[in-house]
């Protein structure tokens, strides 16, 4: 192997990481794989080998000054301490925010890190940690190519009325407009349907991504036709720490009537609301779970979740005309089957039967019937990267040699 690609994924409470061998096909092929999670709460650092041995394990107590720098430092440790062998050909980010201008992948220029900072007031809780790690490559590594791969790319296939909010058309001329996020999640997604059942590639699908942000995306013929997130991360569904949709007005009551600054407004829509803020406990579901059957505030915020995720998948069918699959991933929908059950219990209407000991299993199709089905899909947003940093890095070539 003469080089791999190392793929960064900073999620908000988390910090997911890559590394493959890019010359093996059809697939770059992983060769470890691991995370930072529990970011400023009880961070932990794991990290397996390609058969899924833990070559590393390690917890910080007292987490709350541990934030997504200290991750990268660790992780960077890390890396030079196992990199016997290795030489880095290129590093790949996710970086949450590619607003208008970016509706694919790219190589990362100082240049374009300007326009893309631009865009951290969109995404403050991503963005800036999405960022910062490609400044600091780019200043100390120039030779080694960095590719910037956009949550929001694959939802600039939707509809252009799906793309709209009802305001002056100037504002959305100047970009204000429904971008919608976790486009790695579902661009893998949409990828490997048709592994799980042939039918689904050219079905209505909708997605769950429920980690600590979360969102749903309605997928016809493998592409995204609308989702609960829009121009900024803070939309659509209750997260672990952020709001979801709330009316605007809420917004206008914070600044005049609570006299809060803008700043403070934010803060407490992003990093003090959702799970957390509603149980007043936690913004992990883990902790808000073991809890939940005795403690009512933790089982208020969990039920708040539920229904809202199975208010707006109602909305979604209604925009896909009907729905043949539904997919559960991401740390949340990956994991808890509570959730899963919750959100099913609430959709027999739409014909979905859960099958229980399936769902209790985590196994893969989680429904009794013929359609429409539900599954379990673990995401995969790095090896997504890494498919798109072969796409950008051969066409580069291609440009340079002709
Ligand atoms: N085994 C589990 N059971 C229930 N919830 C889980 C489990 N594992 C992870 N989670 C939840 O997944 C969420 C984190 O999801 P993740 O997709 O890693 O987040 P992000 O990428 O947004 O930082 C947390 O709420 C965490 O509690
Ligand atoms: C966009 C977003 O919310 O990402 P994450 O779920 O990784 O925090
Ligand atoms: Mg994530």
């Amino acid at each position: 192997m003469s080089s791999v690609f190392v793929v960064l994924n900073a999620g908000s409470s988390s910090l997911k990481f890559q590394i493959f061998d890019p010359s093996s096909s059809p697939d770059p092929k992983v060769i470890y794989r691991g995370m930072v999670e529990g970011i400023g709460a009880s961070p932990h650092f794991l990290v397996k080998d390609c058969g899924g041995t833990v070559v590393a394990d390690k917890t910080w107590k007292g987490g709350e000054t541990f934030g997504h720098e200290e991750a990268l430092i660790e992780l960077v440790a890390w890396m030079q301490a196992h990199r016997a062998g290795y030489k880095l050909g290129a590093v790949g980010h996710r970086v949450v925010h590619g607003g208008k201008s970016f509706d694919g992948p790219v190589l990362a220029t100082e240049a374009i890190l300007e326009e893309l900072e631009k865009l951290n007031p969109l995404a403050p809780l991503h963005q800036p940690h999405n960022l910062k790690p490609i400044r600091i490559l780019l200043r100390r590594t120039p030779d080694i190519p960095q590719i910037a791969c956009f949550d929001t790319a694959f939802h600039r296939s939707q509809p252009e009325i799906a793309q709209l909010f009802a305001i002056p058309h100037e504002m959305t001329e100047n970009g204000v407009l429904r971008y919608g996020f976790h486009g790695l999640s579902y661009d893998y997604i949409a990828s490997v349907l048709a592994d799980y059942d042939p039918g689904l590639q050219a079905g209505r699908v909708i997605v769950a991504h429920l980690g600590n942000g979360a969102s749903l995306c309605a997928l016809k013929n493998g592409k995204s036709i609308a989702t609960t997130m829009g121009f900024s991360a803070l939309d659509g569904l209750p997260m672990g720490t952020r709001c979801g949709a709330i009316d605007a007005g809420i917004v206008f009551y914070m600044l005049r009537e609570m006299k809060l600054s803008a700043n403070d407004a934010e803060r407490i829509l992003y990093t003090k609301s959702g799970l957390l803020g509603v149980s007043g406990i936690s913004n992990d579901m883990r902790t808000l779970r073991s809890l939940a059957p005795a403690n009512r505030d933790a089982k208020r915020a969990i039920d708040l979740f539920v229904y809202r995720i199975t208010r707006e998948i109602g909305s979604l069918i209604a925009a896909l005309g009907g729905i043949d699959g539904l997919v559960f991933t991401a740390g949340i929908g990956e994991n808890d089957a509570e959730t899963r059950a919750a959100v099913l219990a609430g959709l027999t209407w739409a014909g979905l039967g859960m099958d229980d000991a399936a769902n209790r299993s985590n196994a893969s199709l989680i429904t009794t019937g013929s359609a429409p089905t539900a599954w379990i899909i673990p995401t995969n947003e790095e090896l997504v990267v890494a498919r798109q940093m072969r796409q950008v890095l051969s066409a580069t070539r291609h440009r340079l040699a002709s």
